[in-house]
């Protein structure tokens, strides 16, 4: 299948570009990009000369049309919500990798301040977490990619959730983000001098990702779900570890917990449960689609602490874009996704 990047020159785009390289059946056949329309991809990356031969070009519906069937979507917020209707109107499924089909209107008009994409292109929008809702993404024509602290949080707590074994008034989310989460525009909270030998909290109980996570342990609960939430700036490039706090509602030993998450995911390659007694760190994980999850239970407190790990730029963003495309099409969820971290 012939797919368009729209956005090929910010950091998941890029990555939807890299992955692809490898991928058997997706090719790239068109690369867009506002600022740099007219230059080769390989001028604005010089790393890709001699492997990518493709021209930023503007983001033009029909044009992408004629040149592709499946477009991924990696704008900043509000953009997509404006190319949307027309990529949609041209016949093109499409993968947004931004926030702004992953809520309601009124979730999302109140946390990102802008404006919410139409009810008509809301309804045809399917949430791409593929570990639990993979029948109802390959059907699909508008896939909304899930949000890079959301994959690491709701990976991490859906099996709690689902089997009802936490209190889920008492949830708390400590979270940890290398900078690219942030994108590739400069801005003054993420420049080198204010992140290097240094580590800050940000959007502390207003993150945007809030009711995205919120929603859907909501949905799998069959109640309401509330958390607080607390997002951190690491000084490293990639990388999200999700700390998610949880008070028991029944008395289990550790190993007990464990074999809920191994049953829950034991058909789900890109989630790897740990041993009992270990804890996955970000580099267990940088460069791939995995997500990797380690917990343990105080007896003392009847609190559980479950530590998730993803690389936001791939489970987080482009790969999981490219395991949705996967189920578009109705190949293997792994294929051209199944590579080994990069440890060093
Ligand atoms: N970074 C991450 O870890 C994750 C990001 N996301 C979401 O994915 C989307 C893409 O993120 P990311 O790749 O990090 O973003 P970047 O800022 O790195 O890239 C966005 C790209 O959009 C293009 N663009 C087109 N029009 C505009 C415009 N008017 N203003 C700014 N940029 C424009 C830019 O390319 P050009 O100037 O060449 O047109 C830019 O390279 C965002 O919505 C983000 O929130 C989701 C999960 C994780
Ligand atoms: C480190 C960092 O700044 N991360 C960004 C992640 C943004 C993102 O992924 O945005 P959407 O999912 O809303 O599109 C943030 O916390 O806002």
């Amino acid at each position: 299948m012939n797919v368009a990047v729209i956005g090929a020159t910010g950091y998941t785009g890029l990555e939807v570009v890299r992955l692809l390289m490898q991928h058997p059946e997706l090719n790239v056949t068109a690369v867009t990009s506002d600022s740099q329309a007219g230059a080769m991809l390989t001028e604005v990356y010089p790393h890709l000369q001699g492997l990518v031969h493709d021209p930023l070009q503007r983001a033009d519906a029909l044009e992408l049309a004629a040149q592709a069937d499946l477009a991924f979507l990696a704008l900043p917020s509000g953009l997509s919500t404006a190319l949307v209707p027309d990529l949609l109107a041209a016949g093109l499924k499409v993968i947004d990798l931004a926030g702004d089909h992953r809520l309601s209107q009124a979730d999302y008009a109140e946390w990102y301040h802008k404006t919410p994409p139409t009810h008509e292109v809301l309804n045809q929008a399917i949430y791409g977490l593929p570990e639990f809702y993979a029948a109802e993404i390959a059907p699909a024509r508008l896939i909304a990619n899930p949000g890079c602290y959301p994959t690491a949080t709701l990976l991490s707590l859906l099996p709690l959730v689902q089997h009802g074994l936490i209190d889920t008034e008492s949830l708390i989310v400590d979270a940890k983000s290398g900078v690219s989460g942030a994108g590739k525009a400069l801005s003054p909270g993420t420049h080198f001098a204010e992140i290097n030998e240094n580590f800050k909290a940000y959007k502390v109980g207003v993150h945007q990702h809030i009711p995205e996570i919120e929603g859907v342990l909501t949905k799998q609960h069959g109640a309401k779900v509330t958390l607080s939430f607390t997002t951190h700036l690491v000084p490293m490039t990639r990388g999200i570890m999700a700390t998610s706090y949880a008070k028991l509602t029944q008395d289990l030993s550790t190993e007990e917990v464990l074999a809920i998450y191994k049953e829950t995911y034991q058909n789900q390659p890109f989630v790897r449960i740990r041993a009992n007694g270990s804890m996955p760190a970000t580099k267990d994980v940088s460069a791939s689609n995995f997500c990797d999850i380690g917990l343990r239970v105080d007896p003392r407190t009847s609190r559980v602490t479950v530590i998730g790990v993803i690389d936001n730029l791939i489970k987080g963003a482009a790969g999981q874009a490219i395991q949705n495309a996967n189920l578009l099409c109705g190949l293997p969820q792994t294929t051209g996704l199944l590579h080994a971290p990069v440890y060093l």
